[in-house]
């Protein structure tokens, strides 16, 4: 039996399995498992299918934002309208067959786009060029979907589930889960709180399944069986992820009501110039970037060239953005804005920054 057979095996039996205490246990195993078949089918395999070539665009700018969505929803259309590169577009499917990048440019950011071939169900199994596109978009900072507003809700349905089986986790942070691999003693397991989904029996099933019988397990927040097998395959990535509906020209204002109130979700017609501005707005918006300016002392800050950083950066990563060898001279800084309480104020390499902050870097006498 191949691994697409065994996977859709477990899959059938979970989704007949009742959920409730006494399943629990079954569930937990046949998830572990599901997760590792999976993680096979995502070994990279030598054998034939496209390789990577036109795929591999070398990051450039403050943060990557990566198109994912099906065949001519539009995602051509979009690079060309908010960035200068031009990229084909086409009333036929796989107009596109590489990744073409291109440049936003907003408040002071430069924001790298990525046009990528559309996918097709079955992506994370390596039809298509899925498996292409797939790892590109585990690169970018910010997933944006392209979804076509004229179609149902099956299309989201189905990219999520392509991404999910990749291992990207959308919109969601890391499980609060302590988890490391010991040389002995067995499995310690504690939790912080009372949980309703994990037993410290599930908990050790799922690590005898996948050979760990040493180990130290800490849950801090009630996490489910599959937040925990997460943990424990550890290579998950958390990905933000913006839900974009294109030819909202083409369906009634109450629909383009509807979607636009989703969370996470912008509508957008690329080709009738609709709310693409907002759209820029809110890649920026959740890319989670933030612009701090610099000062030298005596003189106005440099409101021109603002350093654009993460949110929740700190002071050393200011320096570090100024100068690589601005650390080993910094004495302290000081600090106007909505970061400290007094303007100005001292601040050490470990003082969180925010958004329009002024940094002034006082060095040690040489
Ligand atoms: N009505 C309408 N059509 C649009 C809109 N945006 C794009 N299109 C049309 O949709 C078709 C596909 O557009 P593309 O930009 O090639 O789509 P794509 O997602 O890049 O397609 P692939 O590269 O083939 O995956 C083209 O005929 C576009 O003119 C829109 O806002 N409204
Ligand atoms: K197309
Ligand atoms: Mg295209």
């Amino acid at each position: 039996m191949g691994i697409l057979e065994k996977i859709a095996d477990i899959e059938r039996e979970v989704s007949k399995t009742q959920k409730n205490k006494a399943t629990e246990y079954h569930l937990g195993l046949l998830k572990a498992k599901l997760a590792k078949y999976r993680a096979m089918l995502l070994e990279p395999q030598g054998k034939s299918g496209p390789k990577g070539v036109g795929f591999d665009v070398v990051r450039s700018g403050d943060a990557r934002v990566a198109m994912v969505g099906f065949p001519s929803v539009g995602k051509s259309t979009l690079l060309s309208k908010v960035t200068a590169t031009k990229s084909e577009a086409a009333s036929y499917e796989f107009t596109t067959l590489t990744c073409i990048p291109g440049k936003i440019n907003y408040n002071g950011a430069q924001i790298q786009l990525l046009d990528l071939p559309g996918i097709i169900e079955g992506a994370a199994q390596g039809k298509g060029r899925g498996r292409q596109v797939i790892a590109v978009a585990k690169t970018a900072d910010l997933i944006l979907m392209m979804l076509d507003a004229t179609k149902g809700p099956r299309q989201r349905e189905l990219l999520e589930a392509e991404l999910e089986a990749v291992g990207i986790r959308i919109n969601t942070h890391k499980p609060n889960i302590y988890f490391k691999v010991k040389k002995g003693g067995g499995i310690s397991f504690n939790a912080t709180l009372k949980l309703t989904h994990l037993t410290e029996r599930t908990v050790i099933g799922i690590l005898h399944d996948y050979k760990i019988h040493n180990a130290e397990v800490l849950i801090r927040e009630d996490a489910t069986v599959d937040q925990f097998i997460d943990v424990v395959l550890g290579n998950r990535k958390y990905i933000k992820c913006l839900y974009c509906y294109n030819k909202i020209d083409q369906i009634p204002i109450e629909e383009v009501d509807r979607l636009a109130r989703q969370d996470y979700t912008v509508v957008v017609s690329c080709e009738s110039d609709l709310n693409l501005d907002y759209l820029v707005h809110q890649i920026w918006h959740h890319l989670d970037l933030i612009r701090v300016y610099t000062k030298k002392r005596g003189e106005f800050p440099d409101f021109e060239g603002g350093l654009i950083l993460k949110r929740n950066s700190t002071v050393e990563q200011v320096c570090k953005a100024i100068h690589r060898s601005l650390i080993s001279e910094f004495k302290f800084a000081l600090v106007w804005g909505i970061s400290t309480k007094h303007n100005p104020q001292r601040a050490g390499l470990t003082h969180i920054v925010e958004d329009e902050d002024v940094i002034q870097v006082v060095k040690k006498k040489a």
